[in-house]
């Protein structure tokens, strides 16, 4: 039986960077469908088999600069099923050498210049630690649900706020067709018959609809709140736990743009009783860089599904990159009318900015 090893020491980044792309466009000329945004352990996307294209210094928004710069790069998928080119937008959400703590992540930027470049749909990845014994370290969990478990100190948590005010659903922050397309991409029955030829590992999993709950940080979780996320009833309970997802997640949901969240694991936090070791960075980073080339192959294999979605999709077929979700949440919004306010002129100009002027006048 084929086993698998630990590394024992902290290396500080699963993927190794690019060749320097200084001599890259700061520029980018077309509308970019799809965004991948990187976290612990993935703080860029390798070359080969992602080829950069550009490097976009990070683009002021009117909520402030994003984490990191937005790298445009190009993925061709290995199937013959498909060799159309992908364009897709980079970014790293702690910035490029992990400065931001998940409380300093200035999330409304970042979902602020993805949808400037055209982004419609986004995928987030995230190092969680397991509150289950059944997701090992090193399975990956496709987020169904999410509890905020932060203590309110992030700067403002939604677009909507500061003169023109909107209450946008959350009852489901993540988006389920690409959540299925995603799963499906990295679980497929064939690939399951096959033993995994997606994610490689002993072993190693992939688990659908898990429910993350997300708690302040940086610290980790004590032992005894560990206990307690693991004690709240709920269908399907809460299985992982992180520090990102929010307001990550309820952001590109107020943005219109459709978000999955594929999760890591990385260890068993502290639930597991005394004696245990609890959850450390060394533990996080060890698994991370196992979890490298499965990272890596796990960006190819969605990609190349929502490749073959996009060749399928129509203008009237409401496909998952399509424009299905533009216009939605226009009916969140209590009033646009500025009255003569300042405040709320400032804040119509914001939101003019990230949807447009047809969708603030009602128009999409
Ligand atoms: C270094 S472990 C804690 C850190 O890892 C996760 O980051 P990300 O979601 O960006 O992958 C977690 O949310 C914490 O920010
Ligand atoms: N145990 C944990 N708690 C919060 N965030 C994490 N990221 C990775 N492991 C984590």
């Amino acid at each position: 039986m084929a086993t698998t090893t630990i590394p024992t020491a902290a290396p500080t980044s699963t993927i190794t960077p690019s060749p320097p792309t200084t001599t890259l466009p700061k520029t980018y000329p077309h509308q970019i469908p799809i965004a991948i945004i990187g976290g612990t352990g993935l703080s860029a996307l390798p070359s080969p088999p992602f080829t950069p294209l550009a490097i976009l210094p990070p683009p002021p928004t009117p909520w402030g600069t994003p984490s990191s710069p937005i790298t445009v790069l190009s993925y061709t998928p290995p199937s013959p099923s498909s060799t159309t080119p992908i364009t897709i937008a980079f970014l790293a959400r702690h910035g490029p050498q992990h400065n931001l703590t998940p409380s300093e992540i200035p999330s409304r930027a970042n979902v602020a210049a993805l949808k400037k470049l055209g982004v419609r749909v986004a995928i987030g990845f995230s190092a969680v630690g397991s509150l289950r014994e059944e997701v090992k370290p090193r399975d990956f969990v496709v987020a169904g649900g999410v509890v905020d478990w932060t203590k309110g100190l992030r700067g403002a948590c939604s677009f909507f706020g500061d003169g023109v005010v909107g209450h946008v659903g959350m009852g489901e922050p993540f988006d389920r067709k690409l959540s299925g397309v995603m799963y499906d991409a990295l679980s497929s029955p064939a690939d399951r018959e096959k033993k995994q030829v997606v994610l490689q590992g002993e072993g190693v999993k992939v688990h659908d609809k898990g429910v993350v709950i997300c708690i302040e940080g940086p610290q980790f979780s004590t032992r005894s709140e560990s206990q307690l996320y693991r004690s709240f009833p709920l269908d399907p309970p809460i299985n992982c736990v992180n520090m990102s997802a929010v307001p990550e997640c309820k952001l590109f949901r107020e943005a219109e743009i459709a978000y999955a969240l594929l999760c890591m694991s990385t260890d068993y936090d502290s639930w597991r009783g005394e004696g245990e070791e609890g959850v450390s960075v060394e533990m996080v980073m060890g698994h991370m860089v196992a979890n490298g080339e499965n990272a890596k192959r796990a960006v190819g294999a969605i990609l190349e599904a929502l490749g073959r979605e996009m060749e399928m999709e129509t203008e009237a077929s409401k496909g998952v990159v399509g424009e299905r979700l533009r216009g939605t949440n226009r009916g969140a919004v209590m009033g646009l009318g500025s009255g003569g306010d300042a405040k709320a002129v400032e804040a119509v100009e914001r939101l003019t900015w990230l949807f447009g002027k047809e969708w603030v006048d009602g128009k999409v």
